[in-house]
C-alpha cells in the first residue's frame, strides 16, 4: 500500500525542474489491513467464543480470574472508532484475548483453549507484516519530513 505523494524533486540533469512523483509508504495502510484481518478472524470458527465479551452468566468465576477481559468484537469496535493510533496497540489488545484464555483455561487440552492456540498462530503470522510495513512507513515519512524542513 504505497500512496503517491507530490514531492518537489529536482530531477538531476533537467533544467525544467520536473515535479517527480515519488512513491512513499502509506502510514495509514495498517488500518484497512487490520480491518481485513479481523474480518477473516470473525469468519473462522475458532473465534466463536471470543467474538464478544465472555458472558459471566456462563462463567461466574471468569471476572475473578481475569482482570482485563478482551474480545475480537471490542478490538473491531476500537479500530472502527479510530481509537487505535497504530497496529502495535491493536496487537497488544488481541494478545490479551489469547493471554486471558491461557490464564482461564481449566487445562491446556480444553477445546476452547485449543481454538485460541490456532487463532493466535495465524494472527501472529499476519500481524508481523502489518507492523513491519507500518514501522517502515513511519521511518520513511519522518525522513521525508526532515528533508522538507531542510529545504525551508
Ligand atoms: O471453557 C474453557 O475451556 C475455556 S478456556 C478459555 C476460556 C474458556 O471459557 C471461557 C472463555 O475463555
Amino acid at each position: 500500500d504505497f500512496c503517491l505523494q507530490e514531492e518537489d524533486t529536482e530531477a538531476p540533469g533537467t533544467s525544467s525542474g520536473h515535479r517527480l512523483r515519488q512513491v512513499v509508504p502509506d502510514r495509514d495502510a495498517w488500518k484497512e489491513q487490520c480491518k481485513n484481518l479481523l474480518n477473516y478472524i470473525f469468519e473462522c470458527e475458532d473465534s466463536e467464543p471470543f467474538r464478544q465479551p465472555v458472558d459471566p452468566q456462563n462463567y461466574p468465576d471468569y471476572h475473578g480470574i481475569i482482570d482485563t477481559p478482551m474480545d475480537f468484537g471490542s478490538v473491531k469496535k476500537t479500530l472502527g472508532e479510530d481509537r487505535y493510533e497504530n497496529p502495535i496497540e491493536l496487537c497488544k489488545d488481541t494478545r490479551l484475548i489469547f493471554a486471558n484464555a491461557k490464564a482461564y483455561t481449566p487445562n491446556k487440552r480444553s477445546k476452547i483453549y485449543s481454538m485460541t492456540l490456532r487463532l493466535s498462530a495465524f494472527f501472529e503470522e499476519q500481524i508481523r507484516t502489518i507492523i513491519s510495513e507500518y514501522k517502515t512507513a513511519v521511518k520513511s515519512s519522518d525522513s521525508h519530513k526532515r528533508a522538507a524542513v531542510k529545504t525551508q
